[in-house]
C-alpha cells in the first residue's frame, strides 16, 4: 500500500481552490515551459545522487573538513557536468547559483570563481590567441582559476591598487610584485587552497609610465604538486597581460580604459538574479512556516490562529514576496541590456557602456540591500525557530549580505550611479536614463493614485532628486568649493537620487512586464495585486522623497495606506500558492521550516537529534570541567 504522504492540514487548506495556474507562474519565472522541464530534469539528475548528500550537517564539521567535503562534492559535480541531460552551460549556470548549487554546496563552491569570474575575464579581456591557449584548458578543468583584484589595503579604489606589473622590453616579460603588505591580494575566492592560476589585476608600468590597472594571467601553483611557485608570496614571474594593449613593448591605449572593469559588470548583473533566488527561498520558508505556526489569540476564546492571519505578519512577508517578482523582472531587463551592450562593444560601439555601468551598479546595490533587509525580516517572522542554523536563514542571510559588499561596495556603486545621473541630466544626453530623466512628467503635479499615477510619482522623484543633488553641487560651487569637496558634501543627496532612480527602473520593469506579458486573467490579477502592493509599499517607505518632488498630500498618503492594507488582505489567501509557484524543492530550501509538507516540528526534532552533542546524555566535558566546579564550593 502506498505510504500516505503527510501534508500539514493548514497547508493543505491553503492550497485548496487556488484561483490561478501555479505552473504558469513557474514557467514565467523559469523563462518558459521548456526551461522548467530542463530545470526539473537537472534537479532530479543532481539531487538523486547519494554521493552528493551530506553524511553529517556541515555546521558540525571543522573548517578544514568543510573545505574538503565541499571540494569533494564540487569535483563530483564537475564529473556529472559532462553527462548532464540539460547540457553544460545551463547546468553550470544552475550549479553556480543560490538555487541548485547551494542545495549541494551549502558552505560555498570552491570552484565558483573559476566559472563566475576567471573564465568571463578570459572571454571578455583576452586576445583571440590567449583565448585559444587558455579557454579550452579552463573549460576542461586542466587549470583552476580565480580573479585576484582586491588587496589588503584596497578593494574599492582600483586606481589605488598597489600590485605592479612592470614590462621589461629586453626580456619582453612582465615582473609582477606586491611592493608592500597592503598590496597582498586578499579576499579572492579559491585563491587560498584551490586555484593554481589567477587573473591578477595590477598597475601596468611600461617605459616608466603607469598605464593603470590591467588583468594579468599568473600561474600560482605547480600543476602537478599544487605547491606554490617559487616567490609566489612576494614576486610573481612570467605573468602574461590578458589584453591586446601591448604591441611589441608599446602600450596601445584601449578605446575605453574601463573595459578592463568588464568582468565586474558581468558579475553585478548576475548577482541581481542570485540575490533574488536567495530571497525567494527565504520568502518560501517564512510563508509556509507562517501558515503552519499557530500562536496567541486573535479572537478571544478562539483556537490559536495561523500567524499569517495577523496583518502585522502579512506586512512582513507580502512585500518581500512581491519583491521576488519585481527583482526577477528587473534582472531580466538588465540581462537583456547586458547582452545588447556587449554585442555592441564587440563591434566597437561603446555607446551603451555608461548606461550598462550605471544600471548594473544601481540594480546590484538595490537588489542586494533590499534582499538582505527582506531576508532578515523573513528570519524574524519565524520567531525562535528562524534563528536556528538548520532554518537556513543564517546561511541565506550570509550569502545575501556578502553581495552588498563584493563586486563593488554598495555605497560606492550608488555614487557611481549618481555620477552617471548628474552627467546625463546636465548633458541631457542620450542613453537609457533619458527615458527617466528627460522624459519627465510635464503638466500639473496633481497626484492620482492609480498604478499609472503612482509610476509617474516615481519618475518625478527620480528626476526631482537628481535636480536637488545638482542644486546642492551648484550651491557648493558658488561658495567656491572645489568639485571634489562639493561632491563629497552632496553625498547624501546623490545617494538618494541614485536609489530613487534604481527603484524607478524596478517599478517600470514590473509594470511593463505585466503589460507586455501573455498572462492568463487569474495570473495577471494576482501579479497585478503584487505589483500594486509593492510600489505602494516602497512609496510609503520613502514618502519623504515623494513629498519633496511632487504634490503628494496627507490625504493621498492616507488613501495609499488604505489601499495597501486592502491589498495585504486580498493577497493573503494566495500566499502559499504563490510560493509553491516558485517550485523550490525541499533540498534547495534546506529548511525544516519551509518544507512542502509542513511537517515542521518533527523535522526540527530530527535536525536537533543530528547534533554531536545529542549523541550521548552526558558530554565528556562535564567530568573535565563542570563536575570539578560543582564540587569546588566556590
Ligand atoms: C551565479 C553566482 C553569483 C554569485 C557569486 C559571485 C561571486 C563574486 C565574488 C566577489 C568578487 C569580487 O568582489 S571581485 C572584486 C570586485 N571589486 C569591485 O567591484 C571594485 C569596485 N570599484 C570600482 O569598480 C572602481 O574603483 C570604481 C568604479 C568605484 C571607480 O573606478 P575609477 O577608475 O576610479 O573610475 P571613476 O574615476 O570613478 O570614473 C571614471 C569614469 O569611468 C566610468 N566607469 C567606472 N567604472 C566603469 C565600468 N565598470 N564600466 C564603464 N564605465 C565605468 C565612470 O562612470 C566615469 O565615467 P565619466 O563620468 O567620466 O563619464
Ligand atoms: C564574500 C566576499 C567575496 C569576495 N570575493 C572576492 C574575489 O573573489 N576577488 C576579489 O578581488 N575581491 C573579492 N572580494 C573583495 C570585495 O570585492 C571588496 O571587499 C569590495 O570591493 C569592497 O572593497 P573594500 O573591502 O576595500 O571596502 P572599502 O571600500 O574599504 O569600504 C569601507 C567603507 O569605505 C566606504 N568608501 C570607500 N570608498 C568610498 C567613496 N569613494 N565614497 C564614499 N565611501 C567610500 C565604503 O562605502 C565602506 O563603507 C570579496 C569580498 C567578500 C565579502
Amino acid at each position: 500500500m502506498s505510504k500516505e504522504i503527510y501534508e500539514n492540514p493548514d497547508l493543505k487548506k491553503e492550497r485548496q481552490n487556488c484561483p490561478f495556474n501555479k505552473e504558469e507562474i513557474t514557467h514565467l519565472l523559469d523563462g518558459g515551459k521548456e526551461k522548467t522541464i530542463e530545470r526539473k530534469q537537472l534537479e532530479n539528475y543532481i539531487l538523486s545522487d547519494e554521493q552528493l548528500k551530506d553524511a553529517v550537517p556541515m555546521e558540525y564539521l571543522s573548517h578544514a573538513d568543510k573545505y574538503a567535503e565541499e571540494l569533494r562534492k564540487a569535483c563530483l559535480l564537475m564529473h556529472k557536468l559532462a553527462d548532464s541531460p540539460a547540457g553544460q552551460v545551463p547546468t553550470l549556470r544552475a550549479l553556480m547559483g543560490a538555487g541548485l548549487g547551494s542545495a549541494v554546496l551549502k558552505e560555498g563552491n570552491p570552484l565558483a570563481l573559476h566559472y563566475v569570474m576567471f573564465i568571463p575575464a578570459l572571454m571578455g579581456q583576452g586576445t583571440i590567441d590567449q583565448q585559444a591557449k587558455w579557454l579550452e584548458k579552463a573549460y576542461n578543468l586542466n587549470m583552476i582559476g580565480t580573479y585576484a583584484q582586491t588587496e589588503l589595503g584596497h578593494g574599492t579604489f582600483l586606481r589605488g591598487l598597489e600590485t605592479r606589473a612592470t614590462y621589461d622590453p629586453k626580456t619582453q616579460e612582465f615582473i609582477l610584485e606586491s611592493p608592500s603588505l597592503t598590496a597582498y591580494k586578499w579576499w579572492p575566492g579559491s585563491l587560498g587552497k584551490t586555484a593554481n592560476y589567477a587573473v591578477v589585476m595590477a598597475q601596468l608600468y611600461t617605459k616608466g609610465k603607469c598605464e593603470g590597472t590591467h588583468p594579468f594571467m599568473v600561474q600560482l601553483r605547480d600543476e602537478e604538486t599544487h605547491e606554490p611557485l617559487p616567490g609566489i608570496v612576494n614576486m610573481w614571474l612570467n605573468p602574461v597581460c590578458i589584453s591586446s594593449y601591448i604591441h611589441y613593448g608599446t602600450y596601445v591605449k584601449p578605446t575605453n580604459s574601463k573595459l578592463s572593469y568588464a568582468t565586474m559588470v558581468f558579475v553585478r548583473v548576475v548577482v541581481c538574479q542570485d540575490v533574488t533566488t536567495n530571497l525567494r527561498k527565504a520568502v518560501t520558508i517564512a510563508t509556509r512556516y507562517s501558515c503552519v505556526r499557530r500562536q496567541s489569540e486573535l479572537k478571544p476564546g478562539d483556537r490559536e490562529p495561523q500567524v499569517m492571519d495577523y496583518q502585522a505578519q502579512q506586512n512582513k512577508l507580502l512585500p518581500p514576496l512581491a519583491a521576488t517578482f519585481a527583482f526577477q523582472l528587473a534582472a531580466d531587463h538588465l540581462w537583456n541590456l547586458y547582452h545588447t551592450a556587449n554585442n555592441n562593444i564587440e563591434q566597437g560601439d561603446l555607446e551603451l557602456l555608461p548606461d550598462l555601468h550605471g544600471l548594473s551598479c544601481a540594480l546590484k546595490a538595490l537588489c542586494s540591500s533590499e534582499a538582505a533587509n527582506f531576508v532578515e525580516v523573513c528570519r524574524q517572522s519565524c520567531g525562535g525557530h528562524g534563528y536556528m542554523s538548520c532554518s537556513n536563514f543564517p546561511r541565506i542571510y550570509g550569502q545575501v549580505t556578502a553581495a552588498e559588499t563584493y563586486e563593488g561596495e554598495n555605497t560606492v556603486l550608488w555614487l557611481q550611479v549618481a555620477r552617471y545621473l548628474v552627467k546625463t541630466r546636465k548633458e541631457q544626453s542620450g542613453g537609457l536614463s533619458v527615458k527617466y530623466l528627460i522624459g519627465e512628467e510635464k503638466g500639473p503635479k496633481t497626484v492620482d493614485t492609480t498604478l499609472e499615477g503612482i509610476v509617474k510619482l516615481y519618475r518625478r522623484a527620480a528626476v526631482g532628486l537628481v535636480d536637488v543633488a545638482i542644486a546642492e553641487l551648484d550651491k557648493s560651487g558658488r561658495k567656491g568649493e572645489a568639485p571634489h569637496d562639493a561632491w563629497n558634501h552632496a553625498a547624501v543627496y546623490l545617494i538618494k537620487a541614485a536609489q530613487a532612480h534604481a527603484r524607478l527602473f524596478v517599478v517600470e520593469s514590473f509594470v511593463d512586464s505585466l503589460k507586455e506579458g501573455k498572462l492568463s486573467a487569474p495570473v495577471r490579477t494576482v501579479l497585478s495585486q503584487l505589483c500594486e502592493l509593492f510600489i505602494i509599499y516602497w512609496l510609503l517607505e520613502r514618502s519623504g522623497d515623494f513629498f519633496l518632488c511632487s504634490n503628494l498630500t496627507k490625504q493621498d498618503l492616507l488613501l495609499l495606506n488604505s489601499k495597501y492594507v486592502e491589498l495585504l488582505a486580498a493577497i493573503r489567501p494566495q500566499a502559499v500558492n504563490l510560493v509553491d509557484s516558485f517550485d523550490l524543492r525541499d533540498e534547495v530550501l534546506n529548511s525544516p521550516l519551509g518544507c512542502w509538507d509542513g511537517n515542521v516540528y518533527q523535522r526540527l526534532f530530527d535536525e536537533a537529534a543530528k547534533s554531536p552533542l545529542n549523541q550521548s546524555n552526558v558530554h565528556e566535558s562535564f567530568h573535565k570541567y563542570l563536575k570539578p566546579l560543582l564540587k569546588s564550593n566556590l
